[in-house]
């Protein structure tokens, strides 16, 4: 009932609670005195009452750009963009990022940062931040599992392939970013919860869905003061409904795995063992379980399925690139076999993906961090408690100091770095302040082991088994924008054929 007159005045609410949300952030930030606390940083755009507001929304339609022309403008010190809810303070000098990768966690938090950017209390629930056991399970069991895995996730890449790109003997079109979300979310899910169902269509489609749900829910639920969220979340969400079908997926599997427990029976290797072994009373609910799994799913999916994408788009672009790279493999493959040693030799694939990664990842923000307390870096740039920092990714990837001529897409560029300079690691999981696709320091991303085994594993299968270009040959399908996230182009195609050529 209540919900029936709340959907039916539902538009005019939403109007009411957007122009209630302007006020409302206007007058915390520009007459409660935090603007004035950041008047010595210089602004991108308006830094006035109410005109701040449209810079905020300019970000947030024009996120790469806006960025793009601070970083022209102040190339080595810190500046401000304006956020709607707050003043963003970003940076590309590459001292200041370190000074920030060094920042404990209550001087500059990042589970703060992401908390509020994803809602966190409100979608995927207050324990993922204040429990993250999750977090050192993907980082190390995860990855000491990784050597015996990996036949595994061969396995299932090699018949996720087969069924979503059949090889066939003429060109077909395929539609890249929905079918490497497919094969990812396969891989990912047999060291996840294992067969069958990491095949079951279903589930691998909640789980695309229920990440664009927890980032929608939280995107809007951000910029809703404070006192209204609870009431929107309430409307809005439909992150509790994915829960539960996501229950009905998991619980069985659950309950199986705590019967098998009972008679001592071996524990299979995989995500959903270590998470029943490492939750505590609470967190080891059906429910709370399966929201775990669903996080990881989460934090896993989008990522590697946009950075395959990726790949994908310039392998196409650059077909010549398949031959240096079929001979690698090979080589590695009839040495090791489809092994993680076998990976390891595989260097210059690993340069391909981490080169695609530098021109192309995830967004033009990264490492995103809300100060705890009062804080000033070494520049004199003071930073008052509750504001929200970050590195423009550009200024690092970007940089001619450190890469040479670096707007080409130059594939072995890190085998050749790797030669020149052998004090320092190019590898696809280093990271660094010239490196931050995963994050970089303390929070860097603890599953990027696994992602890059699964990358190079997709990539390799892809490279020995079929041939790849595109229509509109030499045209790189263009990316798309949300704010400051970067999407592979949503709809573009690539064509496959059944490997013909050496
Ligand atoms: C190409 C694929 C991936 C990319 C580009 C990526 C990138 C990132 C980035 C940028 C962060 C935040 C780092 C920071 O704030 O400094 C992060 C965090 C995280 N990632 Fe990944 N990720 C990928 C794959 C994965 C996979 C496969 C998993 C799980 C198996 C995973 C699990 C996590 C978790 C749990 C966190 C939160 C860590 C924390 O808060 O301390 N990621 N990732």
């Amino acid at each position: 009932m209540l919900q029936d007159i709340v959907q039916a005045g539902l538009d005019r609410p939403i109007l009411s609670i957007g122009v209630i949300s302007v006020c409302y952030w206007v007058v915390l930030y520009h007459f409660t005195g935090e603007t004035r606390k950041l008047q010595h940083v210089p602004t991108l755009g308006h830094q006035a009452p109410f005109l701040s507001v449209i810079s905020a929304i300019y970000f947030v339609l024009n996120g790469q750009k806006t960025i793009a022309a601070g970083l022209k403008k102040w190339p080595n010190s810190v500046f401000k963009v304006s956020d709607i809810t707050n003043w963003l303070l970003l940076t590309g000098n590459p001292k200041i990022v370190e000074e920030i990768r060094k920042a404990p966690e209550n001087v500059l938090s990042s589970m703060i940062a992401i908390d509020e950017s994803l809602q966190v209390n409100y979608t995927l629930g207050e324990n993922v931040s204040s429990k993250p056991y999750h977090i050192p399970i993907v980082r190390a069991q995860l990855t000491r599992a990784l050597p015996e895995l990996v036949p595994e996730v061969i396995d299932e890449i090699q018949q996720a392939f087969g069924d979503v790109i059949p090889p066939t003997e003429d060109w077909t079109s395929v539609k890249v970013l929905d079918n490497t979300m497919k094969i990812v979310s396969r891989a990912s899910n047999r060291i996840f919860v294992g067969l069958p169902l990491c095949r079951n269509p279903d589930y691998l489609k909640l789980n695309i869905q229920f990440t664009i749900d927890v980032v929608q829910t939280g995107a809007i639920l951000r910029i809703t003061p404070v006192f209204l969220r609870p009431i929107l979340n309430y409307l809005i969400s439909n992150v509790p409904d994915r829960i539960k079908a996501g229950m009905k997926h998991l619980v069985p599997l659950i309950q199986a795995r705590r019967a098998a427990n009972e008679s001592h029976a071996a524990k299979p290797v995989d995500m959903l063992t270590w998470l029943m072994d490492g939750a505590d009373e609470e967190e080891s609910s059906d429910r709370n379980l399966t929201l775990r799994m669903m996080t990881i799913n989460f934090a896993a999916i989008h990522t590697s399925s946009t950075t395959f994408a990726h790949t994908l788009y310039y392998l196409a672009t650059y077909p010549k690139y398949l031959r240096p790279l079929r001979e690698e493999i090979e080589d590695a493959l009839s040495e090791e076999g489809w092994s993680k040693a076998g990976l390891d030799r595989m260097v210059s694939l690993d340069s391909f993906i981490k080169e695609v990664q530098r021109l192309r990842p995830l967004g033009c923000l990264g490492m995103t961090r809300v100060a705890v307390r009062d804080h000033k870096f070494s520049d004199g740039t003071f930073v008052p408690r509750g504001t929200t920092v970050g590195v423009a990714i550009e200024a690092a990837h970007m940089n001619s100091a450190v890469y040479e001529d670096p707007e080409t897409f130059d594939p072995f560029r890190f085998v050749k770095m790797k030669e020149r300079d052998t004090s320092k690691k190019f590898d696809i999981v280093s990271t660094s302040c010239d490196s931050l696709v995963f994050g970089h320091g303390i929070h860097a991303c603890p599953g990027r082991y696994f992602a890059a085994s699964e990358l190079k594993l997709m990539l390799a299968h892809l490279v020995v088994n079929y041939d790849v270009r595109l229509e509109n040959e030499g045209v790189r399908p263009a990316d798309m924008w949300v704010a400051t996230s970067r999407v592979p182009n949503p709809t573009a195609e690539v064509l496959f054929r059944k490997r013909k050529v050496a």
